[in-house]
């Protein structure tokens, strides 16, 4: 059956995606019988489509590529044009809405709002908006469960690298009693650009420009995108009940050129290190700098890549290494969701 969906924002992600689907198109359905429309594309500042049989995905690229813009894709008969995001959510005919739009780190809107009318419109979420997952995740969670449909975000840590659903899935069974990792991708880069002799500032221009860094990039160095993450992991592996603002958090902007050469003369680097432990019932978690050695597998995890490392009682210390941001991968990452959600898989 055509998985028929609705698309969120229309930034890096969603334009990472939309070309997933379209260049992937053929091999998906030859491979794995997965076979998407997109119906819909909503984007605050870039305007909106909907057609219930379908957009013409590279026609739609081409043209915000091209303008900035979606108002050029032409009027076709059935087409609709300026349908806000609940509009689309509630209107269309999609069977999941995928939620790309900014995350917002104070109160997770308007995303949470985007996932209640989802669910209660009997419609799938899959996002890569890490605020209603980390704000919002037992309240959402139920509401998806009561209206019968599938919310999944793999995407929300570490892009298209799959630190969610491998514990969730392959590592089923075992007690996790630490989760230690690099989370996110924009601090990692700055800091590997940093020893290569970069400014702070020269650094996180590159971030930005490479599509790594959130849209207001001190939700990055400040920590709390890691902090987001952090929550996330939490509460979805280690089946925890913490708050966002439990979490200690310290961001790399107070780093110096002078500590980055102080870790390199101690055979150190400097890392945003994650972490969260849990002791019986009890779950801590933190994030901040650590000048680690580089002897320790996390130092040779480099630019915007991105490592987490699961201490199993069954399994022992299993380390997944991979993107942690990006066009592609994130995209990547919701395509993992979409084709587990037409197989009825997790
Ligand atoms: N980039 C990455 O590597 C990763 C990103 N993420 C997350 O994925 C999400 C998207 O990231 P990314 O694509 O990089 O961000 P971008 O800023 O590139 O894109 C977000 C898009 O959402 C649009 N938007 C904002 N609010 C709304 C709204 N209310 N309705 C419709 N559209 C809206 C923006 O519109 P406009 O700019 O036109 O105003 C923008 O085009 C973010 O939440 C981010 O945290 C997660 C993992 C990795
Ligand atoms: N800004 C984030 C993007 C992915 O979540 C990062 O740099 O890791």
């Amino acid at each position: 059956m055509t998985h028929k969906v609705a698309l969120l924002g229309f930034g890096v992600v969603g334009q990472g995606l939309a070309e997933i689907l379209e260049t992937k198109a053929d091999a998906l359905y030859a491979n794995v019988g997965f076979e998407a429309k997109v119906v819909a594309i909503s984007d605050l500042m870039k305007g909106s489509l909907y057609h219930p049989d379908g957009l013409d995905l590279s026609l739609a690229l081409r043209i915000v590529g091209e303008t900035g813009s979606l108002q050029g894709y032409p009027d076709t008969p059935g087409l609709i044009k300026g349908w806000d995001s609940f509009q689309t959510i509630r209107e269309s005919n999609a069977d999941t809405i995928v939620e790309m739009t900014f995350t917002d780190i104070k109160t997770g809107q308007p995303a949470i709002d985007h996932c209640k009318a989802a669910f209660e419109s009997k419609k799938n979420i899959v996002m890569s908006n890490k605020g209603p997952v980390s704000l919002a995740f037992r309240e959402l969670e139920t509401v998806a469960k009561q209206n019968g449909v599938r919310w999944c975000y793999e995407g929300t840590v570490m892009s298209g690298t799959p630190s969610i659903r491998m514990p969730l899935v392959s590592l089923v069974g075992n007690d996790i009693s630490e989760i230690r990792g690099i989370l996110n991708g924009t601090t990692n880069y700055i800091l590997t650009r940093m020893e290569e002799g970069l400014t702070y500032e020269d650094a996180l221009a590159e971030a930005q420009s490479l599509g790594y860094a959130e849209a207001d990039p001190r939700n990055d160095v400040e920590g709390f995108d890691a902090q987001y993450k952090v929550t996330i992991l939490a509460n979805t592996i280690m089946n925890a009940h913490i708050q966002r603002d439990e979490i200690a958090r310290e961001g790399i902007s107070k780093l110096t050129p002078q500590d980055i050469q102080w870790a390199k003369e101690n055979k150190k680097r400097w890392k945003l290190i994650a972490r969260v432990v849990k002791e019986g019932e009890h779950v801590m978690a933190k994030v901040g700098p650590e000048a680690i050695p580089l002897t320790d597998p996390l130092a040779g995890v480099l630019g915007a890549q991105n490592a987490i490392t699961y201490y199993c009682d069954l399994a022992g210390p299993i380390t997944l290494i991979g993107a942690g941001a990006g066009r592609t991968e994130t995209g990547f990452s919701i395509l993992i969701d979409l084709i587990n959600i037409s197989r009825g898989q997790l």
